[in-house]
């Protein structure tokens, strides 16, 4: 059956529905994700929360879904588009075929899309509203998309703890990913996800060694209410920032967040390290980026640099064992190069050893 991908800019494109076509109209933010494997992390992923993705690799879902890559206990995007998606699933892991699982969780996927000029549409307009629909006149339709605070629709209720380790790290959730978790337990971490929203007070009483900030979905402005408690966070314990959590640790301190054209997702951007000197290939997944302009008289010192488009990665601190990333080093999908970051940050919370108010 024929099915639509309406831009706001007025760009159509006819496709076929792979899954049931949907009963509503599909409104989101259109992204594109250029790796060639990873779907299934992508869109368990919460920080793609009601955003339609378009999978620029003209193959998708060949080697099926499998129970263990999931980012968390469901998909978060709100359509998928693709040139072909397989029926079928050729790995001995797989348990569902990707078709399967959206059909499960009514996640429409269109295809048989030039996913190609597509992109070349939003890398020339820009980011922008769009509607998965089975109408083809786009006149018909309002592009408004909800302009609500989605970290709330993706944190933990009540704290979750996980592993069994001698560094206690407090996970403050904006919509992690299983495997960043999983990153800090492997490296000998107990973890405590707390919701967003929780007091600097009730994570002081949990005795961390450290905090990380994690990743999540939305505008970092929309969580102004969360930056008094992130710069408190900074000033007494060691604290990683990933992603979204990078982007907040730095309006904590005074810095500036701006709007990227068309964003960074895939598995192959490179970043250098100042300190180091290496470029790495990273996983990325962000629309939003630290304005370089803005950290004049913060204290956060320039790290990381995406070679692409020389935006900022990733910030140290003059004074504060703060360290951020705004690429994704648990990977998942990508590749894991700048996994040592965990290490690092594991390494300054076991220096620190324990103490609090160390900084401020
Ligand atoms: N993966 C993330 O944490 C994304 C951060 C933020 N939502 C952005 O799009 O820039």
């Amino acid at each position: 059956m024929k099915g639509y991908l309406q831009l706001n800019s007025g760009d159509c494109f006819q496709g076929q529905w792979l899954t049931s076509a949907p009963v509503d109209e599909i409104k989101g933010e259109i992204v594109f994700f250029t790796g060639m494997t990873g779907y299934q992390e992508v869109l368990t992923d919460p920080s793609y929360k009601d955003q339609i993705i378009v999978f620029t690799y003209p193959l998708i879902g060949n080697y099926g879904i499998n129970e263990v890559n999931f980012e968390s206990k469901k998909p978060h995007v709100a359509g998928v588009i693709v040139y072909e998606a397989k029926q079928t699933a050729y790995h001995y892991e797989a348990q569902y075929s990707l078709i399967e699982y959206l059909e499960k969780w009514g996640i429409p996927m269109l295809g048989s899309i030039d996913t190609r000029a597509v992109v070349k549409k939003i890398r020339s307009k820009g980011t922008m509203p769009a509607m998965l629909t089975c109408s083809e006149n786009s006149d018909e339709h309002d592009f408004t998309l909800l302009e609500d605070q989605k970290v709330s629709k993706v944190t933990v209720f009540k704290p979750e703890s996980y592993g069994n380790g001698d560094q206690h790290i407090v996970l403050m959730d904006f919509g992690t990913k299983k495997s960043i978790v999983k990153s800090l337990v492997k490296r000998g971490c107990t973890v405590t996800v707390v919701p967003f929203n929780t007091s600097f007070e009730e994570m002081k009483r949990l005795k961390p060694d450290g905090i990380l900030l994690s990743n999540g979905p939305g505008d970092p402005k929309d969580l102004e209410s969360v930056l008094p408690t992130v710069k408190k966070l900074i000033t007494n314990y060691p604290v990683l920032g990933i992603c979204l959590g990078h982007q907040l640790a730095a309006l904590a301190l005074g810095a500036n967040t701006k709007k990227l054209a068309f964003g960074h997702r895939g598995a192959n951007h490179p970043v250098v390290d100042s300190v180091t000197g290496k470029v790495f290939m990273s996983s990325q997944n962000h629309s939003y980026v630290v304005d370089s302009q803005s950290i004049k008289d913060t204290g956060l010192t320039l790290r990381f640099t995406n070679l692409h488009d020389q935006s900022v990665e990733g910030f140290d601190h003059e004074k504060y064992p703060l360290q951020t990333v705004q690429f994704h080093p648990e990977a998942n999908p990508g590749p894991s190069e700048s996994e040592y970051i965990f290490d690092e940050f594991i390494e300054t919370v076991k220096a620190n050893n324990g103490r609090v108010f160390a900084y401020a």
